[in-house]
């Protein structure tokens, strides 16, 4: 359908619409899931991996606005995906959806979609949305899809304007895996896909807060032994499992809100001295135990391309570094917060929010980016190698 300005009347055409938390109604054509969604607007900036992006479980009560117009060129297949269909509940795009040309496509986006359970919108002005989120902030919003085209507004624009928000919202037990799992993928190859690993030490204990599943193929391909466990896995537990290192993952919603059973155990995993990598919400909670505090952003970071910078102590002569890394955050660390026994070790050149802290004299520390990538650079594959090597 025509491109339009966000408009408060439905055109006659329309068979999807965005509805923002303040009443405006963005209208579109839908595709994929019928139905309608709840959600925080956000924009992502990548050029590459809607799969991935659409499968992150940290984006879980998430809407993605792509803003790059040509979604669903490369149609949708079994392997890039980083979860089982968990994520976002929806998507926003400049194109309609055309036929894919990919020869690793063994579906159309959009029907991948349906399969998923995801809301698409598409014909939308996705730079009129994206500034109006970078002046305004994130709105929360309702997706809807309905292929008649009706829509019961009044409905939409309530639970809209009603829904909580992300901030002091625990999504982790939504997403968590129910129990524990050997992990054996390695990396990807074209023509024999993924990779079987049997790795035998060191032993790295996995949280899974809603990880991606590309984070446990960087683990196993820096040489550990993954045991992934429940969020909700206790400190006797953990510690029963025998770790050489604890891995704590990313995840959706507000890590100050997971603070009950979460950061409790980081807190006495940091006082029995084990070895812990924290990834995004992984990151956060570390933040947490350790005594800062964190903060909800304004708009966030999410996309593919975002410079961060090697900063404080420790890095020797590649500090100053620059690392191109894939981000997706809403919350962050607040830098200010962080007390004497934390340092910083990486800094956003986008804006100078915390993008990594190392705990002093411990062997624990933590990034908010993503440094597995899926979609993005692997710059930052050096972490995992890291973190892997002290365990020995
Ligand atoms: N990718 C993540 O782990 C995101 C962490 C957290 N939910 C945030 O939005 O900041």
């Amino acid at each position: 359908m025509a491109l339009s300005a966000f408009s408060h009347a439905q055109p006659k055409d329309a068979t999807g619409v965005l509805v923002l938390a303040d009443g405006t109604c963005i209208w579109g054509k839908g595709f994929g899931a019928s139905g309608s969604a709840v959600g925080e607007v956000c924009f992502n900036t990548a050029m590459t991996g809607y799969q991935e992006v659409m499968t992150d479980p940290s984006y879980d009560s998430q809407i993605v606005t792509f803003t790059f117009p040509h979604i669903g060129n490369v149609g949708a297949n079994e392997e890039d995906v980083e979860s089982r269909g968990l994520g976002a509940v929806g998507c926003i795009v400049r194109q309609d959806i055309t036929r894919h040309s990919n020869f690793r496509a063994s579906d159309e986006f959009v029907e991948w979609c349906v399969k998923h359970g995801k809301i698409g919108l598409s014909g939308i002005d996705t730079r009129a949305l994206t500034r109006r989120i970078r002046v305004q902030g994130a709105p929360n919003a309702v997706i809807a899809h309905n292929p008649r085209g009706q829509f019961d507004m009044k409905a939409l624009k309530k639970q809209a304007a009603e829904w909580s928000g992300l901030e002091g919202l625990d999504l982790v037990p939504g997403v968590t895996r129910e129990g524990h799992e050997e992990w054996k993928g390695g990396f990807w190859q074209l023509g024999t896909g993924y990779a079987e690993a049997d790795n035998a030490k060191p032993h790295v204990v996995a949280i899974d807060y809603g990880a991606k599943d590309n984070i446990f193929r960087n683990l196993v391909k820096a040489g550990a032994k993954v045991t992934v466990v429940p969020a909700r896995t206790s400190l006797e537990d953990i510690l029963a499992l025998q770790p050489d290192g604890v891995f704590l993952s990313n995840g959706p919603g507000d890590p100050a809100a997971t603070g009950e059973y979460a950061v409790p155990v980081i807190k006495g995993l940091l006082e029995r001295d084990v070895p812990l990598f924290g990834i995004c919400l992984g990151h956060q909670m570390l933040g947490l135990a350790a005594g800062a505090e964190t903060a909800k952003m304004f708009q966030g970071h999410r996309g593919a391309n975002h410079p961060v910078q090697r900063v404080g102590e420790g890095w020797g002569e590649s500090t100053g570094l620059v690392e191109i890394t894939s981000m997706n955050h809403g919350f962050a660390v607040d830098a200010e917060t962080l007390p004497d026994t934390v340092e910083q070790t990486h800094v956003s050149l986008f804006d100078g929010t915390n993008c990594g802290i190392s705990i002093r004299g411990k062997k624990a520390f933590g990034v908010q980016y993503h440094p597995e990538a899926s979609p993005g650079p692997q710059d930052s594959f050096y972490l995992f190698e890291k973190f892997v090597g002290m365990l020995g």
